[in-house]
């Protein structure tokens, strides 16, 4: 039997680039994007998509070339790229040989503890490269200086090369990151959006959630966004679900500025209205038909105020996000290996208990709120990642409604 990465891929070849985003959509929707492979931009400006080989036979072609519109799509296969596992082998044995002469051309030996310091994953943005916390932390990666960012930018086929820190405690979730090769710190994003990698927070393992924000059905809806950012959520809102207006609460004033301007670039800031500051201040009620709270470890403080903003006589869909933990098993009392529950089930479990105490939370914010009694319904629990085997984002969104 073939290997995964020797399979042709069937791809998708579209006309522009910016099609490619609507196209990945359409796919990742349907669990048939593969994952394991990036998307390849072609230098004639198409990108290939590649799709998983399982999917193939269900593949509904007309339709999929009907979401991308007729005449930017085409099918075509792909003589199998490299994957992005074998790729990322590669280039980190490239990197490790550059580094390795770089230190011996000036006279330091390499050892083996510089290896485990090497990156192992990083952020792309664009032509940025953002190196995690993790990685380069020995005091001898200092002394070697700029001609090793160089090396290591130009190794990774990036411009500029940034490293994250840790995210400050200023109220702001701003990571922090220093630019270690070039100036300018701002990056664009292929769907359409930009901000500055050293003043806003950027969840890029949010992908999923960002793609079920795109796929809801929002014409006709007001919605708020609590915690808006740059405009992570608040974007697709606008662009793919359609919603007739989004108010964007955001109290980091450079979050504010990249946020303007990526409404700006997408088209739509018509229908967005950014109230900067914290949103514990905003004095908006009873307007929305639907409200975001995208802010992890924990988004209560802003419960109250997303009660408050549903509309009082048809009510509306809380989206809230959450970090929620499971309790590790305990060996000592013999619940290491439970017999009937695997570790995604207890998972699930612990989850659904967590649903189930906010959405009794909920109702009593709105008995706080109307004196009236609320019906509230767990309409859906959404997985978005893991932190740790026990640490899970969620998102839980809620259907409340007056009785
Ligand atoms: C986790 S980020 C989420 C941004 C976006 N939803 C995303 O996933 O990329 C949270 C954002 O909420 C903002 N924020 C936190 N507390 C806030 C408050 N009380 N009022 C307004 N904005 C707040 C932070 O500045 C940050 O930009």
């Amino acid at each position: 039997t073939k290997r995964k990465s020797d399979l042709n891929i069937i791809v998708v070849s579209l006309v522009k680039n910016m099609h490619s985003s609507s196209g990945r959509m359409y796919l990742q929707s349907r669990g048939m994007f593969d994952r394991s492979f990036s998307l390849v931009k072609q230098p004639d400006g198409t990108v290939l998509l590649p799709i998983s080989p399982s999917c193939l036979s269900q593949l509904d072609l007309q339709s999929l070339r009907n979401t991308l519109t007729p005449d930017v799509c085409d099918f075509t296969w792909s003589q199998s790229p490299q994957s992005k596992k074998e790729k990322g082998r590669k280039a980190g044995s490239k990197l490790e040989r550059t580094i390795q002469e770089l230190l011996e051309s000036q006279g330091e030996r390499w050892m083996e503890e510089m290896r485990s310091d090497l990156p192992r994953s990083f952020q792309r943005h664009g032509d940025l490269v953002l190196l995690a916390d993790s990685c380069f932390t020995l005091p001898i990666w200092n002394k070697i200086g700029d001609q090793l960012w160089s090396a290591v930018t130009k190794e990774l086929r990036a411009k500029r090369l940034a490293k994250m820190s840790r995210i400050s405690r200023d109220g702001f979730r701003s990571p922090v990151v220093t630019m270690l090769l070039g100036d300018n710190s701002w990056v664009k994003h292929v769907d359409n959006y930009e901000f500055d990698v050293t003043r806003c927070m950027f969840s890029a393992g949010n992908i999923t959630e960002k793609l079920r924000v795109a796929g809801f059905d929002c014409r006709g809806e007001t919605v708020v966004d609590l915690y808006a950012g740059i405009g992570y959520f608040t974007l697709p809102y606008l662009v793919h679900a359609r919603a007739s207006h989004v108010h964007a609460c955001e109290w980091n004033p450079d979050a504010v500025a990249a946020l303007q301007k990526n409404l700006e670039v997408n088209g739509v800031p018509e229908r967005c209205t950014i109230h900067p500051g914290d949103n514990r201040q905003v004095q908006l009620c009873n307007i929305a038909d639907r409200v975001n709270l995208g802010l992890i470890p924990t988004s209560e403080d802003g419960w109250p105020i997303a009660c408050r903003l549903l509309k009082k006589t048809t009510g509306g869909v809380l989206h809230i996000h959450q970090n929620v933990t499971s309790p590790l098993p305990n060996a000592a009392a013999g619940d290491a290996a439970p017999q009937n529950l695997s570790a995604k089930n207890a998972d699930r479990e612990v989850w659904r208990a967590w649903a189930s105490d906010t959405a009794d939370r909920i109702t009593s914010l709105f008995k706080d709120l109307s004196g009236a009694s609320w019906v509230i319904n767990i309409q859906h629990i959404e997985h978005v990642k893991s932190y740790a085997p026990h640490v899970h984002h969620v998102v839980l969104d809620l259907d409340c409604r007056p009785n």
